[in-house]
């Protein structure tokens, strides 16, 4: 009798797909071709980075995701694990950009709240789950600052945090670690696979940066400048995300050969 291995089994069970972004094209204003003809199936819980040339169209496929703008031709299905059919739902989608765009008159607290707040959810209700939201960032005690007292990193948190209160299934990220230092970045490396882990999203992020794209993601897609399309797929192996991986053989040469992609 043949009995298969453990990973043998695993590798038979096919992961659901999330989300099917097919053919999709943008001529913004009827002259600029942002996208042409772009398809990626993106299964439940992966972490798919997007890296391109500026202008390559990678912001214009988040709107197109989020529902924020049509395609002009192709189509973007979002499948919803919870239900049978496919939806769009944008309750299920969060988004954070690279500025963390906080207002600055209201609290920590109330910030991360935002989003239940503008549903209606009870004030009791809504900063329960923002106090929970905030200790998953790494910002227990921090609920009665205001936003000018954080520093940069603290105030992505915030905006991550504020983006996971209402539980989205997917996560887009529009280049979110773009304007902080490098060991603010490492850190919030850290603590978004953390979340990521324990909260089980799938979550699309676009960066500039190949050795962030590497260590975060388990699938990468190179875009081609504009009209942008995906020109390659990496699919990132399993690995121990900590420090020892950015200085192995292994990241070298997935830095390497998504660089050389970048350059066609
Ligand atoms: N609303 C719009 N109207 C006209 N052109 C637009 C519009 N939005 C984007 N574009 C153009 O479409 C192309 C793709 O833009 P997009 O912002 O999606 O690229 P990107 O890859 O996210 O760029 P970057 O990395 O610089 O943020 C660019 O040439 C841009 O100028």
């Amino acid at each position: 009798m043949q009995t298969a291995t453990l990973e043998t089994k695993e590798a038979l069970v096919e992961k659901k797909s999330m989300l099917r972004i097919n053919n999709v094209s943008k001529i913004y204003n009827g002259s600029i071709t942002a996208l042409s003809e772009v398809s990626l199936d993106i299964p439940e819980g992966e972490f798919v980075s997007f890296v391109g040339p500026s202008g390559c169209g990678k912001s214009t496929i988040f709107k197109i995701i989020a529902g924020l703008s049509d395609p002009t031709s192709g189509k973007v299905e979002m499948i919803s694990p919870d239900k049978k059919e496919t939806v769009m739902d944008r309750n299920e989608v969060g988004f954070v950009f690279q500025h963390a765009t906080l207002l600055p008159w209201k609290s920590v607290l109330d910030n991360v709240s935002l989003p239940l707040e503008l549903k209606g959810v009870s004030k009791k209700e809504r900063h329960e789950r923002g106090k929970e939201v905030l200790e998953m960032v790494g910002l227990k005690g921090y609920e009665k600052a205001l936003p000018r007292q954080l520093s940069g990193g603290m105030q992505m948190r915030v905006s991550i945090a504020r983006s996971l209160i209402a539980k989205p299934k997917l996560l887009l990220m529009d280049e979110p670690f773009g304007a902080l230092d490098e060991m603010t970045r490492q850190n919030l490396h850290y603590e978004l696979l953390k979340i990521w882990e324990k909260t089980g999203m799938t979550v699309l992020f676009i960066t500039h940066n190949v050795f962030e794209s590497v260590f975060l993601s388990t699938k990468i897609a190179v875009m081609s400048a504009r009209p942008g399309r995906i020109t390659d797929v990496h699919e990132v192996p399993p690995y121990d995300r900590n420090e020892t991986f950015r200085s192995t053989p292994e990241f070298s040469h997935l830095v390497g050969e998504i660089s050389k992609g970048l350059q066609h």
